[in-house]
């Protein structure tokens, strides 16, 4: 599903109005209706204070509409202007004497007002501003969105949470709403998968208002949200005239004396994603456990003990997964780097695999055509540097990503997959991931769908959905704090045959 920018939302907003010969009003008119629809199929009319904050833009204008819709329907509400410019919008005014007309009169909050009481029971409408917040709120304006955060009322933000603009991280992390509940319009926005902002946003949902469907389809978008939807189209069914080696040979290179447990964990989740045959390249430590835990797994060792110090290969893989538990000791950087520049094969960098990249930047240029990298922000920040905020990083990303022709994965809540000038922001997974051993079962499984013949991206995209996806089924089962890595592994299985079994199971796109 296509995220879109602000000025796209408002660009396919005056095409839907153009096209549809409707005028803008009528277009708020449908986007509140589908607000009060959405409220009042929950609510059936309970007595329960509806408190509404509305701003004088088209946010606020929403608001004006959904008060009336509660007020015709018999619903106890108080509504509030946050009258925080002269500019109102046409579309705000035109509301705000519509509310008149059925006899509903707001009082105005200015800067010298008392702010109004609100009760841990009453439910909060915050329509103060949407997508149109373009400077930091007057200090007045925080203090009432501070005052609505600390009432712990239920809070339903329209289209985005107060306070949040659309392409920065906020100018005061304390003026925004902190929103039990997002319904936004039409598409997603960026902004609730990013760390710095998506924590305003503890759920979310889309409303469909009926902007127009050939300009929602033909607007290119930078980011791409990844469902379901997504993933089904880039599955390659398992061939009944296949062998083994339709399905490639992985080589997973990792370890350390203590730290062989990674490399289990990525040759584990590397055949149980598909790989047809897995080999490992471990230190001589490594050899005894990883024969007697993963029968199904080849093992050649370094002939160092303890750390890998020359990487020879006595055959071409398909595809390596690197960097797993492998240290950063100066004779493995120096393997690791020798490698870069003999192997033509993509490889799928992790961990310290990254860490000597970011050390070594000069390696940077020998990375075969196809790879991926796997960092997670501590990492990514090694490579990149600092940034400002999550925008800046993701543009440092981009431009990292294109430079070096790599698929770049920065994991996290919402995994976001870079490549060329695109985005794909991952939609599965949860808390109880952040575990040990978590992102070596995501290398592994990288690596085993570029076995078996997908394209680094789709590789990317996939395993990622994937990984969350088994990361959720473990968590539905044993809840968050068990989930362990190996179990993730385990239930990687069960995550195909969910994307695969017919969609009235699942749809996972709700935030
Ligand atoms: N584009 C769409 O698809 C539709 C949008 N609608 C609503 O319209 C909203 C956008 O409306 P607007 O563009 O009027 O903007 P907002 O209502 O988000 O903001 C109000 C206006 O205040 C000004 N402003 C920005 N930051 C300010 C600040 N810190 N202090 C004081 N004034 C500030 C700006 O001029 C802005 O346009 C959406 O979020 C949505 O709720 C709906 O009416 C339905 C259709
Ligand atoms: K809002």
């Amino acid at each position: 599903m296509k995220i879109f920018s602000a000025q796209q939302i408002y660009d396919a907003d005056k095409f839907t109005i153009e096209k549809q010969q409707i005028s803008s009003d009528v277009l708020m008119e449908q986007a509140a209706t589908k607000l009060f629809e959405w409220i009042h199929a929950r609510l059936r009319g309970t007595k329960v204070q509806i408190q509404l904050f509305c701003g004088i833009g088209n946010n606020g204008g929403d608001g004006m509409v959904l008060a009336r819709l509660l007020h015709e329907h018999g619903y106890t509400i108080k509504v509030h202007v946050v009258n925080y410019s002269d500019k109102r919008s046409k579309d705000f005014l035109l509301n705000l004497e519509r509310l008149k007309e059925v006899k509903v009169w707001p009082d105005f909050i200015n800067e010298d007002s008392d702010l109004p009481e609100i009760s841990p029971n009453d439910i909060v409408v915050d329509a103060i501003f949407g997508i149109g917040l373009n400077r930091p709120p007057d200090g007045w304006v925080g203090n009432l969105i501070q005052h609505i955060n600390a009432s712990q009322a239920f809070v339903l933000s329209v289209d985005v949470p107060s306070g949040l603009p659309m392409d920065r991280s906020p100018w005061n992390p304390v003026h925004v709403i902190e929103a039990s509940y997002v319904l936004s319009f039409q598409v997603p926005k960026l902004v609730f998968f990013l760390p710095e902002t998506g924590v305003y946003v503890n759920e979310w949902e889309l409303l469909d208002i009926g902007l127009d469907t050939e300009i929602l389809d033909r607007t290119d978008a930078t980011y791409q949200l990844v469902g379901r939807q997504e993933i089904l189209p880039l599955y390659r069914p398992r061939l009944k005239f296949s062998h083994k080696g339709t399905y490639g040979h992985s080589m997973i290179i990792g370890g350390s004396y203590g730290k062989i447990g990674a490399v289990q964990l990525a040759s584990n989740a590397c055949l149980t994603t598909g790989s047809g045959l897995v080999t490992v390249f471990v230190p001589e430590c490594g050899y005894q456990s990883l024969q007697s835990a993963i029968p199904e797994v080849m093992v050649l060792t370094d002939e160092d003990e303890r750390n890998i110090s020359k990487i020879t290969l006595p055959f071409v893989p398909d595809v390596i997964g690197i960097g797993m538990g492998i240290g950063t000791e100066e004779k493995t950087a120096k393997a690791f780097g020798n490698l870069l520049k003999e192997m033509k094969a993509p490889m799928v960098i992790d961990a310290d695999g990254l860490n000597i990249l970011a050390k070594n930047p000069k390696m940077l240029k020998d990375i075969p055509k196809n790879s991926i990298l796997t960092p997670h922000p501590k990492e990514l920040e090694r490579l990149l540097g600092k940034w400002n905020d999550d925008f800046d990083k993701l543009e440092k990303a981009k431009a990292f990503a294109l430079q070096h022709d790599v698929v770049l994965v920065i994991k996290g809540a919402h995994t976001i997959i870079l490549y060329g000038d695109k985005g794909f922001v991952n939609t599965t997974g949860n808390p109880g991931m952040a575990t040990a051993g978590s992102g070596d079962v995501l290398t592994g499984m990288i690596t085993g769908m570029v076995a078996q013949g997908y394209e680094p991206l789709h590789a990317a995209i996939f395993g990622v959905y994937l990984h969350g996806l088994a990361g959720d089924i473990c968590a539905s089962q044993q809840g968050y704090e068990a989930v362990k890595a190996s179990e993730i592994c385990k239930m990687i299985g069960r995550g195909f045959m969910e994307i695969l079994s017919p969609p009235e199971v699942e749809d996972r796109e709700k935030g």
